[in-house]
């Protein structure tokens, strides 16, 4: 049908996971009606009286920015969060010159390589506070015709005085998420964050069903070692996460945008480590020995060339998918764990995948027992390497997303259905990016590389694809 479904309606069609996808111009207006917002919708009037906002991100075209805000709400205190340096942060503070409501915080990157990756919303209304978790860049192309991912937290009312208490963390709920979030701020030792700090203390989370995932710079040890990155991940699923017996033979899926260098085996980081967190489950540690590791236990999902050539934007679509020759000449056996990007059900095949997912599938596709939306790529940088014989986790950048767990949305809940006509009312239908069951690559297939030549074939707009 093409009316446009208010913003009422989709949240309301939203929940209780408020999982949604970002509007792609050029494809048919019901894939856009179903479960899509585009950020003048999250940011619109119709979400509450704005107060003040934080936008934490990689990349901000700000003057973009200010334009996706109601005019009346473009006078509103903005705080900008940030990873710049040098050249990178003057061409930012030129963007924020024209508007003295915006502040700058620049985000510490102590260890080299490292990134602010994180995609965070923090939006203060006169009647309560939202946090919005994604993984789009403040930029027009990032909102245009790429699929990506956006989490809206229900609405947090504000603390009466009388429930605040003076130490600890009151208004929280079962998943730790307020707690988690505001040690996450507290660890940019930002004087424009302790601002926030607060105003996070001050309202009422009880109603946030999801775990909060998130990376920062750092060697993490002790206790800390598991606060983060995809120790975070083992803690939470080995704690709280699907008993071992049920999901013996589950696999998991792995889709991003973008490949770090992975070592020279698998045994070593993506099985040997990174996969050991995402098998966690109760009850034993992993499901898997690294060795026991097969093509059925891991499944990744990373844009072909094929699919990049074919694609709504074309070749350009690679410019923000960023796996280089180097990596790709060094890891073959990536490969072979590789499955196209396919969004059929969603409408989304040819919109580029700048989304980062992660699940526990069954072995028929049809179930998982968990599902995460991040702004982590596959890379050692966001989920952190272990180091000293697994007594530190070294991890390079902020990243920050959001875990699903099913008893935390339904009593007893062991899993969600991911075939709509198949869920039940004790396996609801969670409605992911992507198509199952997932589509190996064919032989003929290869990942998409972004700094190399691509003359043989014309994408969809006829070009060809030079890099450099
Ligand atoms: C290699 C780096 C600079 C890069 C290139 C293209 C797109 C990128 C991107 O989209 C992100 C992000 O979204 O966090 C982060 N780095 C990206």
């Amino acid at each position: 049908e093409d009316h446009q479904a208010t913003f009422q309606e989709v949240m309301k069609e939203a929940s209780p996971f408020n999982f949604l996808l970002t509007k792609v111009t050029g494809i048919p207006a019901e894939f856009n009606n179903k479960l899509s917002v585009h950020i003048k919708d999250i940011l619109s009037v119709e979400m509450g009286e704005l107060v003040e906002s934080a936008q934490f991100n990689f990349m901000h075209d700000i003057p973009w920015l200010m334009e996706q805000y109601p005019a009346e709400h473009r006078s509103k205190p903005l705080l900008i969060v940030h990873g710049e340096e040098r050249q990178g942060k003057v061409t930012l503070h030129e963007g924020a010159q024209n508007f003295p409501n915006i502040t700058m915080c620049q985000a510490k990157l102590d260890m080299i390589y490292g990134t602010h990756h994180s995609k965070m919303m923090l939006l203060l209304y006169t009647n309560g506070l939202r946090v919005v978790i994604h993984t789009a860049n403040l930029i027009e192309q990032d909102w245009y015709q790429k699929t990506q991912g956006v989490w809206i937290s229900p609405l947090f009312p504000k603390l009466d005085k009388s429930q605040m208490s003076s130490d600890g963390i009151t208004g929280d709920s079962i998943t730790h998420f307020k707690k988690d979030l505001v040690e996450y701020l507290t660890m940019y030792k930002s004087f424009s964050l302790l601002r926030w700090k607060q105003h996070i203390l001050q309202h009422d989370f009880t109603s946030a069903k999801v775990f909060l995932v998130a990376s920062v710079p750092g060697r993490h040890t002790g206790e800390s070692k598991n606060k983060w990155g995809h120790m975070k991940v083992r803690k939470v699923l080995g704690k709280q996460g699907p008993q071992a017996s049920f999901v013996k033979n589950w696999s998991v899926a792995g889709q991003f945008s973008s490949v770090g260098s992975l070592g020279a085996d698998q045994s070593k980081y993506l099985c040997g480590e990174w996969l050991q967190s995402m098998l966690s489950a109760k009850g034993v540690g992993t499901l898997y020995a690294a060795k026991d590791v097969t093509i059925k236990t891991l499944k990744l999902i990373f844009p072909s060339k094929e699919n990049v050539r074919t694609s709504l934007e074309g070749y350009p679509a690679g410019a923000s998918i960023p796996y280089n020759i180097q990596n790709a000449r060094k890891q073959q056996y990536f490969h072979a764990f590789l499955h196209k990007w396919k969004a059929d059900k969603r409408g989304r095949s040819r919109a580029s995948p700048h989304i980062k997912t992660y699940a526990l599938l069954s072995p028929d596709s049809k179930n998982a027992a968990w599902f995460m939306v991040t702004s982590a790529n596959m890379s050692k940088a966001a989920w952190g390497t272990l180091e000293k014989n697994g007594n530190q986790l070294m991890i390079r950048s902020y990243e920050i997303g959001v875990m699903f767990l099913p008893e935390y949305f339904v009593d007893g809940g062991e899993q969600f259905s991911l075939v709509e006509d198949q869920s039940t009312e004790a396996t609801p239908y969670f409605p992911i990016p992507w198509d199952v069951p997932l589509e190996p690559y064919t032989k003929a297939d290869r990942p998409w590389v972004w700094d190399i030549p691509y003359t043989d074939k014309p994408d969809s707009h006829g070009n060809a694809w030079i890099p450099g």
